[in-house]
């Protein structure tokens, strides 16, 4: 099939690639040039396991190309795939700007049929206001169909989630528009949900916010373990062994992150709003989200005492969790703002996070990152700080408290290195 890729982002670079890769002929488009020019030279601008080397290969047999110039992309492909972002807005409903920016430059150039694929996460009915939308600027019914297919991959994992998905969700008006989607999928093996476009928009949006409130929960009950010298890695076994509640996804922490939990939660609160529905539930896990980081700061209070101008403590990791370099609504930048008001004097460190944040010093190691800390608190789950070690960390710090903030690490090492483990929701 012919494909065009409208936004070469996480979604948009990792879809292209990935139909490429099944067999199709793929024009990834995006009219940020420097991005592009990039992509054509080899660079590939997010740090994501497997794709340069899947881009790689695919645009050296000529399957995937990339363009700057959207609309020329566009015209002469059977399928658009929109894959650009939906940000929040200041209202907290996605901002539906580069979507419409993209259906603007497709009627330009519309001869024949197009299949327009939502990929991008949207409110429900926007497939209607689309069809509506196209209809106005004159472009005719029988030239184009607007199918939702929501995309469910995690970043980090997102080449294997792309080939492996559980569920291929695909929500047309008619049955010919919902094939001629499938035929872009049909080697891939997972289990395909038909239904119209507002159930497959709310599929989406359902999904994000269920786990948004597993987390919150978890991090909730993490909070009464805490009060009560109960761990709560044990009580997750035990909720999680309930086949109807299952262990993903129960794993407490600093709060989720990312570009898309906290959004579409907060957009799903306000496309329910504006027919006048409420979901106290979904804003509550919003809130418990908000103030997740506060709990750290009140961990290492506990500990240290007051927080004052410059207490030293050193961060790992900075990215919203690990194997990503998105930092995107990261809980990790959140905690070091909120000790940066309390003028603690900061060190971080991630693996391939950059400095991002004014004022916090960046270290070139994990080890650097602690020198002189009286504290350390772990915010991001990178596997690489499971085998620090942990005499080295205690001979370069000026404290001893070590705040899991992942509840990812021996605590038996870090106590025989002299150090003293805090963990979340664990005595
Ligand atoms: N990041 C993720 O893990 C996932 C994201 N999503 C959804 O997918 C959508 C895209 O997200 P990301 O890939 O993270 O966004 P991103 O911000 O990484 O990439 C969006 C890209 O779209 C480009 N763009 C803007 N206007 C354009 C236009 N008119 N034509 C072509 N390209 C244009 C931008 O230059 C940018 O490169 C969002 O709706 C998001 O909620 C869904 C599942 C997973
Ligand atoms: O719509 C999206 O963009 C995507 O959002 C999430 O994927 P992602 O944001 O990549 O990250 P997750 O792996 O879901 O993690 C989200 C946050 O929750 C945190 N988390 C996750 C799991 C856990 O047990 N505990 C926990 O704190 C992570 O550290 C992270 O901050 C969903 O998992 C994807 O299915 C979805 O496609």
């Amino acid at each position: 099939m012919n494909i065009c890729v409208a936004g070469a982002g996480y979604v948009g670079l990792t879809t292209a690639a990935v139909l490429a890769e099944l067999g199709h002929s793929v024009c990834c488009a995006d009219p940020d040039k420097h991005k592009i020019k990039g992509l054509n030279g080899g660079v590939i601008p997010i740090q994501e396991p497997g794709l340069p080397e899947m881009v790689q290969r695919n645009s050296v047999c000529g399957r995937l190309r990339f363009f700057h110039d959207v609309p020329a992309a566009i015209a002469g492909n059977d399928i658009l795939i929109i894959a650009v972002g939906t940000p929040p807005s200041e209202d907290g409903r996605a901002d539906m700007t580069y979507v419409k920016s993209v259906l603007d430059m497709a009627a330009g150039v519309m001869n024949g049929h197009l299949t327009i694929v939502m990929k991008s996460t949207v409110p429900p009915g926007t497939g209607d206001w689309a069809d509506a939308y196209l209809l106005e600027k004159g472009i005719g019914a029988q030239e184009f169909d607007v199918v939702s297919n929501p995309e469910f991959l995690r970043e980090g994992t997102a080449l294997y989630d792309s080939l492996h998905p559980e569920r291929i969700v695909i929500g047309a008006a008619h049955e010919g528009a919902a094939e001629k989607v499938y035929g872009m999928y049909d080697r891939l093996e997972g289990e395909v949900v038909r239904t119209g476009r507002r159930e497959a928009e709310l599929i989406k949006y359902g999904s994000n916010s269920f786990l948004a409130t597993k987390l919150s929960f978890i991090n909730e009950l993490s909070r009464v373990c805490d009060a009560y010298g109960a761990d709560i890695t044990q009580v997750a076994i035990g909720i999680g062994l309930d086949s109807r509640i299952g262990h993903k996804f129960l794993g407490p922490g600093i709060g989720y992150g990312g570009s898309c939990l906290p959004k579409d939660v907060s957009a799903l609160i306000g496309a329910a709003a504006a027919k006048g529905v409420e979901m106290p539930l979904l804003g509550a896990a919003a809130g418990v989200n908000a103030s997740q980081p506060d709990i750290y700061v009140s961990k290492l209070e506990a500990e240290l005492g007051e927080l004052k101008d410059g207490t030293r403590i050193a961060v790992w990791g900075a990215a919203f969790k690990e194997d990503t370099d998105d930092i995107r609504s990261s809980q990790a930048i959140v905690l070091m703002e909120r000790l940066q008001e309390r003028g603690c004097a900061i060190t971080a460190y991630d693996p391939v996070v950059a400095p991002v944040l004014p004022g916090v010093a960046w270290a070139g190691s994990a080890l650097d990152a602690v020198q002189g800390a009286e504290a350390l608190v772990l915010a991001t789950g990178w596997s690489q700080f499971k085998f620090i070690d942990w005499k080295e960390v205690k001979a370069r710090m000026s404290g001893t408290i070590v705040v899991d903030g992942r509840n990812m690490l021996n605590r038996k090492l870090i106590e025989e290195a002299g150090l003293r483990y805090v963990g979340v929701g664990r005595p």
